[in-house]
């Protein structure tokens, strides 16, 4: 069904006038008039907790932005997605990565065919593989165990398993040791190969389309590089293949006993809990691989079920659109207090920006309102000591997602109260600021002059009233991380929904990539390039230039 302009809708305007009210409204005095705010403005499920009362927002905020969700169909649409539909209309597909982690046995059929049975059944190849090389049952051609494991794939087919295997490095297996290369930069392959050796090496080329760019000059690579001391007919132990595209696979040269499937259903940035999880599953065990899907899929059932005023990823959608369109927030900074969470930023980014930055409706109207904010982020504490500064004293208002575990995996006295301390006190501070009469009196107590009173005064003062939003589980588990996932994932479908921009296609990265052919050919072959603009021709020239020097 066709939408109207976001601007045009009477749940649009409701919130445009009420932003009108709150604009002058101050978090330090919302938290001092309502000594309920943390009880109301909390939210538990699937093992996580969300405390979004360090928004500038009131319950009526809250009640107006689930009319906006409502009046934009937010439910059907989710009812939509979860039952197969063809919501991604760009590309006619549907968009299932929530049957790849619902438990087996339980039907579910789209278009005649019978989607749990399938997922179970290379659930079942994976869990059969993975206990092998983890046995070290699976040889290599010289006889002996996979001691290390390198995923080969770009974009979605990277950032999740590569997230979840560092978010999860204290469930994994102590001989294997994973790597990720995804950059075509030979320097990424050129690192991870120089400390391998052949004999005990498994290479896993993950493209879900098998046709990209980087993922086939990477498996070429590491192909020749094991012809260097491996046969031909050793490849089959050393290479093993995630895609949906068995042709493609096969003429590459990898058997398709070795090729793990999975569907056009799923999108790239949505399946790490497809094949293309396989390293994780490898790192782990497909014991915690199943926790993994599990914890998400609790989280499936929540979204699904939960009134939208206690639906967790609904909320977190709405805040980020309250930040975005009324309070003018153009990026969002993700913080996670686990360094095991280091790659979360990046993994977020793509999953955000490449669903929700769009500037057209899905009926191809440009929109009327800002979309997605630009998301980025960096491991507290040491975000504090970059640029954290911009965030406090700056002149953009920057809504920082807090991400935190109450107990740790590791057991170092100490480290753990600081690490919450640092958390906590951060969002304490962005929320209260520190007010000129503050700093003067403190300033006043240590004896200094006046004067150099007035002169510091202006610079050690904290606006404060910067939005916050927490995100707490007892510990990282394979379960948690999964719940996590599933619920930036949820809070990216349902932004998409408030703004009606086709979440699940991704057609701004095709243009640079027919670019790059084109270039490519042009820095291999010896005609001089004149066909593009003076300053992409200057440089293609001095690329040239430096490999005759
Ligand atoms: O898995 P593939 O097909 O190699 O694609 C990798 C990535 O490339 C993109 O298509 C963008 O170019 C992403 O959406 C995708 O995750």
């Amino acid at each position: 069904m066709r939408q109207p302009l976001l601007t045009t809708t009477a749940a649009y305007q409701a919130l445009q006038s009420h932003a009108a009210d709150a604009k002058d409204w101050h978090l330090r005095d919302l938290f001092a008039a309502e000594p309920q705010r943390f009880p109301t403005l909390t939210v538990d499920a699937a093992g996580l907790f969300l405390d979004y009362s360090k928004n500038r927002i009131s319950q009526r905020t809250v009640e107006l932005l689930t009319d906006l969700a409502r009046e934009r169909g937010v439910e059907g649409q989710r009812d939509a997605m979860f039952s197969g539909e063809k919501i991604n209309l760009t590309e006619q597909r549907s968009v299932l990565h929530t049957a790849l982690r619902m438990p087996r046995g339980k039907q579910f059929v789209v278009d005649g065919q019978d989607i749990n049975g399938d997922v179970h059944a290379v659930l079942d190849r994976i869990k059969a593989f993975t206990d092998r090389v983890r046995n070290g049952n699976w040889l290599g051609y010289s006889g002996k165990p996979i001691t290390d494991i390198v995923n080969i794939g770009i974009g979605g087919s990277d950032l999740g398993p590569k997230m979840a295997v560092l978010a999860l490095r204290s469930y994994a297996h102590p001989r294997l040791k994973m790597h990720f290369v995804s950059n075509v930069d030979g320097h990424d392959m050129d690192a991870v190969l120089t400390n391998l050796n052949q004999e005990t090496t498994l290479f896993i080329v993950a493209s879900k389309t098998f046709t990209t760019a980087e993922t086939m000059l990477n498996a070429q690579t590491a192909r020749r590089w094991f012809l260097c001391e491996g046969k031909e007919e050793d490849l089959a132990r050393h290479f093993v293949a995630v895609s949906t595209n068995t042709e493609a696979v096969t003429k590459f040269g990898i058997d398709p006993d070795n090729m793990f499937p999975f569907w056009d259903w799923v999108g790239g940035r949505y399946s790490v809990w497809s094949a293309i999880g396989l390293s994780v599953a490898l790192a782990v065990g497909f014991g915690y691989f199943e926790t993994f899907l599990a914890g998400a899929h609790e989280m499936d059932e929540h979204f699904r079920t939960a009134p939208l005023e206690q639906n967790m990823p609904v909320l977190l959608a709405l805040i980020g659109f309250w930040n975005r369109e009324f309070i003018g927030a153009s990026s969002l900074s993700i913080a996670p207090y686990h360094q095991d969470l280091n790659r979360f930023p990046a993994y977020l980014q793509q999953l955000d920006m490449e669903s929700n930055g769009k500037r057209v409706t899905k009926g191809g109207q440009p929109v009327d309102t800002a979309t997605c904010p630009v998301v980025w982020g960096e491991c507290g504490t040491n975000a504090q000591h970059a640029y954290f500064q911009l965030l406090h004293q700056g002149t953009d208002i920057v809504p920082i997602d807090f991400i935190a575990a109450l107990l740790p995996t590791h057991d170092l006295a100490g480290h753990h109260d600081a690490l919450l301390a640092n958390c906590f006190a951060q969002s304490e501070a962005f929320m209260k600021g520190k007010t000129a009469e503050e700093v003067r009196a403190e300033l006043t107590a240590q004896g200094l002059p006046e004067a150099k009173i007035d002169e510091l005064v202006p610079h050690r003062t904290f606006p404060g009233n910067r939005p916050s939003n927490t995100i707490l589980m007892e510990h990282l588990t394979p379960a948690t991380l999964g719940a996590l996932i599933a619920l930036y994932e949820h809070k990216t479908f349902v932004q998409g929904v408030l703004w009606d921009i086709a979440s699940f296609d991704q057609w701004g990265v095709e243009l640079g990539k027919v670019l790059a052919k084109k270039i490519q050919a042009e820095l291999e072959g010896d005609v001089d390039p004149a066909a593009h603009d003076s300053s992409t021709n200057g440089l293609i020239v001095m690329a040239k230039g430096a490999k005759i020097e």
